[in-house]
């Protein structure tokens, strides 16, 4: 991905992590050598933001590609070490994953040039985490990791116990609006739309300028859902939130199909039809029911079928995944919706890892938004749908915390 020019900075409320022609902030210095790790404003590398949320901890990592002769000589053997293998791998441990197509080459970061990397592992696997951390001695040279989500909370004692590291802290939502603000600044693809949901031979991803973003509503379809509505670069509220999110699709897949991953869960549901789960408009009237403009094909009910036995015997696993992300997707569409009406926001964004290789939620709400407002709501998407909080709260870092 290549640089943003970042014209005029409208998206760049993050100040620390300034545009290209700006190059370092006044208050950091470039390159301080502490002990061997390279420091910018007192912040030793290697720079981590961590977001650890209910079910997926996501892990962004910045490498230095600005790195002088002098700073490359004096850097120690062990940082050396873990760039390599953070930056050589694509996959750490059973359950970690660098997302490679994701990556964000030379981008500005608090003064320095560099990569963005960004990887994943369930947060059920952290405590395998930190002994990997420990065993490739970034606990020996990280003292402080800037984390966000709900996990920054409930693990800081297992970082400092186990590998004496300690969390600096930042909200998850502010952490989020911030990541999102600088991503979309240095990645001119990052924000798209869905034309032609409902007509797969017509049906493309469209690039779409958030240069003038605001107001815009944020659903962050994670474990649960959050619904943020985003006025200015330093002004949002969150407005509404369900628990019927992420978590509930993985959960109930999982329960009603015998699955055992999201990936999986997914997979089956691209193969079924939801509509031999759920009772549709025309199961009920016949058709279409006109006078309140509900079309047959509607989801009147949704798993309205399942009280039949005989039906219950002929769905398949297949058409149960479907049916499940349809009824999940459905319902946050539309309270999505509803909050957008509500604020008098026209401009919706998902993002959030439930959106992960899930075309069919995304066509989905980008229908359904369409539809229920005559055209006047539009859906957008982010292509780093999850790792918003994590780049956040490293862009929020200022070495103390
Ligand atoms: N590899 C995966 N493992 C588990 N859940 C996944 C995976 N990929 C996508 N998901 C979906 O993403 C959701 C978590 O999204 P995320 O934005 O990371 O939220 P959280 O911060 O709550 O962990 C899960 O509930 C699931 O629906
Ligand atoms: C508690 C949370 C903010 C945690 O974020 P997550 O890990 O799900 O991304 C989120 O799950 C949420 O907003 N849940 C919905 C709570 C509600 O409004 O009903």
């Amino acid at each position: 991905m290549g640089p943003h020019s970042c014209k005029n900075c409208l998206r760049n409320i993050v100040k620390m992590a300034e545009c290209e022609k700006d190059g370092a902030t006044d208050n950091v210095v470039n390159g301080i050598e502490e002990n061997g790790v390279f420091s910018i404003d007192g912040t030793p590398m290697p720079w981590f933001g961590m977001d650890i949320g209910g079910t997926l901890c996501k892990l962004v990592y910045f490498e230095p590609k600005d790195i002088t002769r002098d700073e490359l000589d004096s850097e120690i053997e062990i940082l050396k070490k873990i760039r390599r293998y953070l930056t050589k791998n694509s996959a750490y441990g059973k359950t970690g994953h660098r997302d490679t197509h994701l990556q964000m080459d030379n981008v500005p970061l608090r003064g320095r040039r560099g990569t963005l990397h960004f990887i994943r592992f369930p947060t059920s696997e952290m405590g395998n985490f930190l002994v990997l951390a420990r065993s490739k001695g970034i606990a020996t040279l990280v003292t402080t990791v800037c984390a966000t989500g709900g996990g920054a909370y409930k693990f800081e004692e297992n970082f400092r116990k186990e590998v004496n590291m300690k969390l600096a802290k930042f909200d998850e939502f502010d952490s989020l609006i911030k990541g999102m603000q600088y991503i979309d600044a240095h990645n001119p693809t990052e924000c798209y739309y869905w034309a032609n949901p409902t007509d797969e031979s017509k049906c493309a991803k469209v690039n779409y300028d958030f240069s003038n973003p605001y107001p815009f509503l944020v659903v962050n379809i994670g474990s649960g859902v959050s619904v943020l509505a985003v006025y200015g670069p330093n002004n949002y509220k969150r407005v509404s939130g369900t628990s019927i999110g992420g978590g509930t699709f993985l959960g109930l897949c999982c329960l009603l199909t015998g699955c055992n991953t999201f990936e999986e869960a997914i997979e089956l549901a691209a193969g079924g039809d939801n509509t031999h789960v759920d009772k549709l408009v025309r199961d009920i009237y016949g058709g279409d029911y006109d006078r309140f403009g509900l079309p047959g094909d509607l989801v009147a009910s949704s798993f309205g079928q399942m009280n039949s036995r005989e039906r219950r015997t002929k769905v398949s696993r297949e058409d149960l995944a479907k049916a499940t992300l349809v009824t999940i997707t459905n319902n946050i569409g539309s309270i999505a919706r509803m909050c957008a009406l509500q604020e008098k926001i026209d401009r919706v964004v998902f993002i959030g890892n439930f959106l992960r290789v899930n075309p069919i939620s995304m066509k989905l709400l980008a229908y359904a938004m369409d539809y229920w407002s005559n055209g006047t709501m539009k859906a957008l998407f982010l292509e780093h749908e999850g790792y918003f909080g994590a780049v956040g709260c490293l862009l929020q870092f200022n070495g103390h915390s």
